[in-house]
């Protein structure tokens, strides 16, 4: 339970001060609670001592005005001091998530999907928001708050104290019996939670599939089958604590009905003072309250610990080595030397040499999984290879820093992705600086200021989430926009396919073309037209370069490119369009 605390202690970082100011607040709280019983106290040793002055009753009053107005004041503050480090501890560690996952490879997504993701950062975060301060808080709180009152109890009476530490000392036992056996199941509440979100995100991504092939019984069962074991899960933890929370309670009320048997037999013994008696059976009612509710926030003391577990599992995501320099390169052309790379244990890439020269063009042709788009991913450092280097400008890309290598870098692939924002500022994304005017000049280089205009709020109207109110031709022209505003050295590009209608691909051919120009560019060329006007072509095939030189060159040599364009392999899977 204490490793428990310290846990939560622990990731509450930078919110330690106001966890710790509840705390603080927390145990005024139960000093004004205190004021109660003194002034329960006054009223009895008058009533048993037969006073009949009125200043027992006014003291009396007085403690009770004070326990109340400062009771509700502390709370209050107690709470408010919660929910800031709650807020801010979920806040935080989105934040960190956030910033992390800029420097991770993107391999890692393979292993820990978009669901684990997405689960930390909502729900898993949002337990440690709600839950975490409260539960650290009510548990501190209650301990101390119960050292006082136990204090109290043994100086009206030792032996009754006794009852009471004893009292304690079995829930506490008990207590710590429960957070052993939890331990095996918390954890697996809070994958079912992630298994929940994994399959509710499938569903809803993966919905028109699902409606065109007919299968919505099928997505059904999958999510169905997360929400049984997300209740399952959650119900096992339930009747694993019931039992434990029943002898718990039955525990402290026996202690409580020990401690009114004692103080009777004591009194009618003569070895307590009669107000001391009384007041040991008032206290039988509340001594073992503020332990009772530190105790049922134990219980979600484990799922707290995983959560925090689960988001420190992200927290040890691979990150690439970022210790390299702020580099700006004079030359931009680009080198592979030796360089093999795999995804997991899978060789993609075997001893790739090439040379990329500054301000050429690059043509990047193979089958269907040839590695085409690895090849390039390894020059903007989607990935590290596994042996050999790629360089930028002479200089390794992993002596770069991300920043620096990726101002080097536009990247415009075919599927391109458009925040949920305003036309101008998903153009301005690589950019966020650049004025209005250079936003309209970079649309308009990129072929796609026309149909911006056209809109009724032109280049403040709001695309959704992924650029779905546009089409491919589009969304594709305003990433090249993005690109041109950028105007980096190099510029990786997946060329157009044929899903692009001849209008808008003539278009696209324009814009590709103004950006292009004048840059290094390494193109997944798909148009024979590319392919023959590049200075350098390259054919991939099973992660080698197996040719590589000008059409002219290759036409002649007897082998696959010289196959393929004359259209005799295209039924393996790779084809060139004719224009
Ligand atoms: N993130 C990944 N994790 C694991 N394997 C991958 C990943 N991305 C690609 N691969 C595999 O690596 C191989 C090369 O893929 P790549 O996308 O580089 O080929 P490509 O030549 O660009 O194909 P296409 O022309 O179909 O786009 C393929 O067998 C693919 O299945």
């Amino acid at each position: 339970m204490i490793e428990a605390l310290k846990r939560i202690w622990d990731f509450s970082g930078k919110e330690r001060g106001n966890i710790n100011k509840s705390i603080a607040f927390c145990f005024l709280n139960a000093v004004f609670h205190m004021f109660q019983v003194g002034a329960i106290y006054f009223v009895v040793l008058a009533l048993v001592d037969g006073t009949d002055s009125l200043a027992p009753a006014l003291l009396a009053i007085v403690l009770m005005l004070l326990s109340i107005i400062g009771g509700a004041a502390t709370k209050s503050v107690s709470q408010l001091q919660q929910t800031h480090a709650g807020y801010f501890m979920a806040a935080n560690s989105r934040i960190g998530i956030a910033d992390r996952l800029k420097s991770v490879p993107m391999g890692y997504f393979n292993d820990n999907s978009l669901g684990e993701i997405t689960g930390v950062s909502t729900t898993t975060l949002d337990n440690i928001e709600t839950i975490a301060p409260r539960v650290l808080v009510m548990v501190l709180s209650g301990f101390i708050t119960t050292a006082v009152f136990l204090v109290m109890v043994f100086s009206f009476d030792w032996r009754i104290g006794l009852i009471v530490l004893t009292g304690v000392l079995l829930y506490l036992l008990i207590t710590s019996k429960m957070q052993k056996k939890s331990i095996a199941l918390a954890p697996l509440r809070q994958k079912s939670e992630t298994v929940l979100v994994e399959a509710v995100l499938e569903y809803v991504q993966g919905m028109s599939v699902v409606k065109s092939f007919n299968l919505t019984g099928r997505g059904d069962k999958t999510v169905q089958d997360a929400l049984e074991f997300n209740r399952k899960s959650n119900s096992d933890l339930e009747k694993l604590f019931t039992p434990y929370v029943m002898v718990q309670g039955a525990a402290l009320q026996i202690a409580g009905v020990c401690m009114m048997l004692a103080s009777a037999g004591f009194f009618l013994a003569e070895t307590i003072h009669a107000a001391n008696a009384l007041m040991v059976v008032i206290m039988s009612f509340l001594v073992f309250a503020q332990i009772e509710s530190a105790g049922s926030s134990l219980s979600i003391l484990r799922v707290v610990t995983s959560c925090i577990e689960k988001v420190e599992e992200l927290d040890s995501m691979p990150q690439m080595d970022e210790r390299g320099e702020s580099l700006k390169p004079v030359s931009h052309d680009i080198n592979f030397e030796n360089v093999s790379f795999s995804y997991e244990k899978r060789e993609i890439l075997h001893e790739i040499n090439l040379t990329i020269p500054n301000k050429t063009t690059t043509a990047v042709i193979g089958p269907s999984g040839s590695g085409k788009t690895t090849l390039c991913s390894l020059i903007a450092r989607f990935w590290d290879v596994d042996s050999g280097s790629v360089k930028v400008g002479g200089r390794d890309v992993r002596d770069y820093t991300l920043e620096s290598l990726m101002d080097q870098i536009s990247v415009v692939f075919q599927n391109v992705y458009l925040f949920a924002d305003t036309i101008e500022n998903n153009i301005k994304f690589g950019c966020p600086d650049a004025t209005r005017e250079q936003v309209i000049e970079a649309a308009r280089k990129a072929c796609c200021d026309d149909f911006i205009e056209a809109l009724p709020d032109g280049y403040n109207t709001l695309i959704g989430e992924g650029g779905a109110s546009l089409s491919g031709g589009e969304r594709q022209r305003i990433s090249i926009a993005r690109a041109m505003l950028k105007d980096a050295p190099i510029i990786i590009l997946d060329e157009a396919t044929a899903n692009v209608d001849p209008e808008n691909e003539d278009r696209l051919q324009k814009a590709i073309e103004e950006l292009t120009r004048n840059k290094t560019i390494i193109m997944i060329a798909h148009r024979l037209k590319t392919v023959r006007n590049a200075d350098q072509i390259l054919v991939i095939d099973g992660g080698c370069i197996v040719q590589k030189g000008r059409h002219e060159e290759l036409i002649e040599q007897p082998g696959i490119y010289a196959d393929f364009v004359t259209g005799r392999k295209e039924s393996i899977g790779w084809k060139l369009s004719a224009v």
